[in-house]
């Protein structure tokens, strides 16, 4: 693509025959009508080829013939990383520090997706990308994870990555990985040069910093979710401190959201994890007249279009990740627990780190129905009232026909926590998207002190998987 907007106009050059010096060099060279024909070529002797120990030529005292050029790069690169190689504080130098560097991607989902594809893009030497076993990409992936294509929907998410990033550019090593674990996180980390956290999850984090920590490797952090993202880099120097410094304790449970709960717009982790390319780029390039995001952390609001950058404390001394007497034991750590607000230091034994699962509401037992039995209670519309409890935005999505909506935190205030005369015969079956919000809409009717009041044992989820596939899934 030409960067150059200026018009393509031709100049207008005086042409060569306007000089008389030329016309009368022509002139002389023209062959003359009287010039003899050129005499016929003796017959060409039979091709002879030497013995192959016999050098065609004789030996030469001459020096070699010079090289047609000089470039530390090999031609094809300096072609493909053209545009950056013009940039001056970029250059062969970053290049080359570039083409001899490995990244890590902890994550090939919404950030992992931009920053693996410009990772490779620039010539990293090695990529390694790692994700969850049986992750595979979802189709709701698709509008923000862009290393997945449609194609790819229900293969492995590092096989997909992997494919992406080997379409862009086939000279990067790719190496993937099926797993990232306690036990293996350090030994992993310390592979390469620049680890990127691109997960989606509290434990994860927590693990991802421990690991570069005790690796002593820098970590470009990011997080994105509804309109907002963030983005700092860690464990990048003395001073610079790790997740745990900065967040010694997890955010309670409750607080911690989700793409798959809240939502988020495809170009906010576009944005955060362009930019985590941008760091390690930055990092591994050394990049002249530039400042890392060490001790900073950049503020993204999408709904503002605004960036802004909060101080960052330094490495806290007393960090048992990565303080002066380090105590924690990257693979024996319970992640998942500790992410939940328990003691992390029960040995784990390297189990994977997952989201953890809801838990079930106490105090409900037999008042849940299966979709089945919801399907069966449906065919007669006069004894039930259906009332899907989840927010707004998800009943205009998708909803059963005969449903009301009212969202969980509207219901206490809406009435609809009182039997009507004829309770006897109409039932109140409450529904939300997994059966976790339905759970507690139905505990707050029994506090209420109804009789008549079931829930939909895994939504309208299990609605898609076990009565109706035509129902989204979502
Ligand atoms: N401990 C971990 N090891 C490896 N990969 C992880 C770990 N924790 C999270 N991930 C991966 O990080 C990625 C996070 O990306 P993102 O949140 O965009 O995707 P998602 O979880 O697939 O999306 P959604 O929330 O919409 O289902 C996921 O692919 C997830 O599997
Ligand atoms: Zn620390």
């Amino acid at each position: 693509m030409r960067c150059n907007a200026w018009p393509n106009a031709r100049r207008a050059k005086p042409h060569h025959c306007y000089n008389p010096e030329y016309v009368l060099f022509f002139l002389i060279r023209t062959p003359s009508s009287t010039t003899p024909p050129p005499l016929p070529h003796p017959p060409l002797p039979p091709i002879s080829t030497p013995p192959s120990h016999i050098h065609p030529f004789p030996p030469t005292t001459h020096p070699p013939p010079r090289p047609t050029m000089s470039t530390p790069l090999p031609p094809s690169s300096v072609e493909r990383y053209s545009r950056q190689l013009l940039l001056p504080t970029f250059g062969v130098r970053a290049q080359t520090k570039l083409q001899t560097s490995r990244a890590l991607i902890v994550g090939c989902g919404g950030l992992g997706s931009p920053a693996l594809l410009y990772l490779a893009g620039a010539g990293v030497s090695v990529l390694g990308l790692v994700d969850r076993p049986h992750d595979v990409v979802d189709r709701s992936n698709l509008h923000r994870q862009i290393a997945h294509a449609d194609a790819r929907v229900g293969q492995s998410k590092v096989a997909s990555a992997a494919a992406a990033a080997r379409a862009l550019n086939p000279h990067v090593v790719i190496e993937t990985h099926a797993e990232f674990v306690a036990r293996n996180a350090v030994e992993l980390v310390s592979t390469y040069h620049v680890v990127l956290d691109c997960t989606d999850n509290v434990a994860a984090r927590y693990l991802v910093s421990d690991a570069c920590a005790a690796a002593k490797v820098p970590l470009v952090s990011g997080a994105a979710i509804g309109m907002e993202g963030q983005l700092t880099v860690y464990c990048a120097g003395a001073d610079t401190p790790c997740y745990r410094c900065v967040f010694p304790a997890p955010p309670p449970p409750s607080c911690v959201g989700s793409c798959d709960a809240a939502g988020v717009l495809g170009p906010v982790p576009g944005v955060i994890g362009t930019m985590q390319a941008l760091e390690a780029l930055k990092l591994l390039g050394g990049i002249e007249k530039t400042t890392t995001l060490r001790r900073k952390l950049l503020l993204f609001d999408a709904a503002d279009s605004a960036f802004r950058t909060v101080k960052l404390r330094p490495r806290a001394r007393e960090c048992p990740a990565c303080g002066d007497e380090p105590s924690i034991e990257v693979a024996r750590f319970a992640y998942e627990a500790f992410a939940l607000g328990r003691d992390g230091k029960a040995p784990v034994g390297g189990v994977t780190v997952e989201a953890p699962a809801a838990n079930a509401v106490p105090g409900l037992d037999g008042l849940r129905i299966s979709a089945e039995k919801f399907a069966g209670i449906r065919k007669d519309a006069s004894k039930y009232r259906l009332i899907d409890v989840r927010p707004e935005a998800e009943f205009a999505m998708c909803h059963l026909e005969e449903a009301k909506s009212y969202p969980l935190a509207d219901l206490p205030s809406s009435g609809v926590l009182v039997e009507g005369d004829d309770a006897d015969t109409v039932q109140t079956i409450f529904i939300c998207r997994r059966g976790n919000s339905s759970q507690k809409a139905l505990k707050l009717a029994v506090e209420r002190g109804m009789q008549n009041a079931v829930d939909v044992i895994g939504g309208l989820q299990s609605w898609h998987h076990k009565v109706d596939a035509n129902f989204p899934l979502y």
